[in-house]
């Protein structure tokens, strides 16, 4: 930059000085009698060739800076700067929130480290593929003017074999001269994976190096690593430790209006024929990933090519849908909405039980699947509650199985989608009638051996916990069927409801029934 100011006042001396000659030759006899015509000739060359740079610097401000900003060696700065943004992010606002800080913190170094804190080093995303993690990080880098550095974790070990810890010093050294940047890791756990007695020492070599730079830099370079992975399940905990990846985030699967955020992002360069309704193709694509939408609007763009239409239709959509769907080999769109119907009603019935015995804090119900689960609800992380009362336990089992309680009075038919819960719910009658003496075995506790051996007892005694709680959230669900269908619907509409929008349903249908166990 100092060099165009330069360049700018030397044209704006040479233009005042070709202007004293011009005035001097036409207008005047005193002054430059000294000066030869050839003279005035070339200053006024010199400046026209001054002008014009000058305006071509300005005018082109891509080239410029890059032009002139060679550091001290010479070398041109690297420009590994996304110009992504959070923009470009389709929905996932609660995580472009959380990411606000860290953003600042590479914004503002300085703030923090003036007051002692320490930038935070890892962040983790994880997730099923395709929903825009590395979009994320890419946003991230582009927020911050950021150089962006990608790594993927298979590589160290693919095709880097015996250099993959080599890699890794050389890749933080690079960040840390071009700092502020963003390390970007994906399929971290290729690396990342759980050491053990017969691991692959390569891959181990490329860890280790990993969690020695990441505790090696300090805070006055600002270099952020994010990695991410399908699978947080399989990494080291080394890796997980404060001080490396500390921050977890999940991104998941868009609900129904996030899908339709991303269409809009990825449509926008595309003519629509005036019958498209984004928020119908929404609708018909629930549990798919932010990637697997951006295919959909391309693959229905290369449809409508073919043919030799000049907008993108309904057809072209409801084609493209299938096509990847059918890739997929996901069922078609009708299967999804019936089940998609049955998920809501159980996991309503869940959150209405829930909510009315106050066993736990409902933080989000979604019908957005998550791993294996086609719905969920989130609870608020519990505090640390060391002693529980039986009415409680009993509230936790009638939570369980609330969402099959729910199939039940709503559809007189169950389904498989109970699994889980009813795994955990058992667990809990035995822990109550074999380690707290909360049956009618009385106050005893009973080992695994006594369990093995009469395991019909014990049974029974379960069973009659189980059931008693099974028939207390029939009862609960059939008297506020009213509220369940309310929720429900907005499930259906929105697929995520928030802990406010829960409190505002039942503060519309006040409900003091009393349903203690
Ligand atoms: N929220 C979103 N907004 C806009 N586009 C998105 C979004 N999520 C995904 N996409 C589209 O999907 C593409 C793939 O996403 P991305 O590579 O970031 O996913 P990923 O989570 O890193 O996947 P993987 O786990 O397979 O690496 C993006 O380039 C973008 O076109
Ligand atoms: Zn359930």
């Amino acid at each position: 930059m100092r060099k165009k100011k330069i360049i700018l006042l030397i044209t704006i001396l040479s233009v005042i000085f070709s202007s004293l000659l011009f005035y001097d030759k036409y207008f005047s006899t005193s002054g430059f009698e000294k000066i030869t015509n050839a003279d005035r000739f070339i200053v006024w060359i010199v400046t026209i060739i001054f002008v014009v740079y000058y305006i071509k610097l300005d005018s082109d401000p891509q080239l410029a800076p890059l032009a002139l900003s060679s550091d001290k060696e010479g070398n041109k700065k690297n420009n590994n700067k996304p110009d992504v943004s959070f923009k470009n992010v389709a929905g996932l606002e609660e995580i472009k929130e959380e990411l606000k800080e860290t953003i600042d913190f590479i914004n503002n170094s300085h703030k923090y480290t003036k007051m002692g804190a320490k930038i935070p080093k890892g962040i983790l995303f994880h997730g099923p593929p395709g929903t825009g993690k590395t979009l994320l990080a890419k946003a991230v880098a582009g927020e911050t003017n950021s150089t962006f550095l990608y790594a993927s974790g298979s590589e160290f070990v693919e095709k880097y074999v015996g250099v993959g810890a080599k890699r890794v010093r050389s890749m933080f050294e690079k960040a840390k001269k071009d700092a502020p940047s963003i390390i970007f890791i994906d399929e971290i756990d290729a690396i990342g994976a759980r050491r053990n007695l017969d691991s692959n020492n390569e891959k181990d070599q490329t860890l280790n190096q990993l969690l020695s730079e990441m505790d090696g830099f300090n805070t006055s370079e600002t270099v952020v690593v994010i990695g991410a992975t399908n699978r947080l399940d399989l990494l080291d905990e080394a890796l997980l430790r404060p001080g490396r990846f500390d921050r977890h985030i999940y991104v998941g699967n868009p609900n129904i209006k996030a899908r339709k955020k991303i269409l809009e992002v990825h449509t926008k360069n595309k003519p629509l024929h005036n019958g498209v309704s984004i928020e119908d193709i929404a609708n018909k694509t629930h549990g798919l990933s932010g990637a697997q939408l951006a295919n959909i609007a391309n693959e229905a763009a290369i449809i409508a090519v073919r043919k030799n239409k000049s907008k993108v239709d309904c057809e072209d959509f409801n084609q493209a849908i299938e096509r990847v769907l059918a890739g997929l080999e996901i069922k078609n769109p009708s299967i999804l909405l019936k089940e998609k119907k049955t998920v809501s009603i159980h996991e309503a019935g869940h959150a209405l039980v829930s909510k009315i015995l106050k066993t736990d804090m409902v933080q989000k119900i979604s019908i957005v699947p998550r791993g294996q689960a086609l719905g969920y609800v989130l609870k608020f992380p519990e505090e640390e509650r060391y002693l529980l009362t039986e009415k409680e336990l009993m509230g936790k089992i009638t939570g369980l199985l609330a969402g099959r309680a729910a199939e039940q009075v709503i559809f007189n038919e169950i389904t498989t989608g109970a699994k889980d819960d009813l795994t955990k719910a058992t667990q809990i009658a035995q822990e109550m009638v074999c380690s707290y003496g909360m049956s009618t075995l009385g106050n005893i506790s009973i080992d695994e051996y006594y369990i093995k051996n009469n395991y019909d007892i014990i049974r029974r005694e379960m069973k009659k916990i189980i059931d008693k709680c099974f028939e207390n959230a029939l009862k609960i669900v059939e008297d506020n069927k009213i509220i369940l269908f309310h929720i429900s619907d907005l499930l259906m509409k929105q697929e995520t409801i928030t802990s406010e929008e829960l409190d505002k349903i039942f503060q519309e249908y006040k409900t003091d029934l009393d349903y203690a166990t």
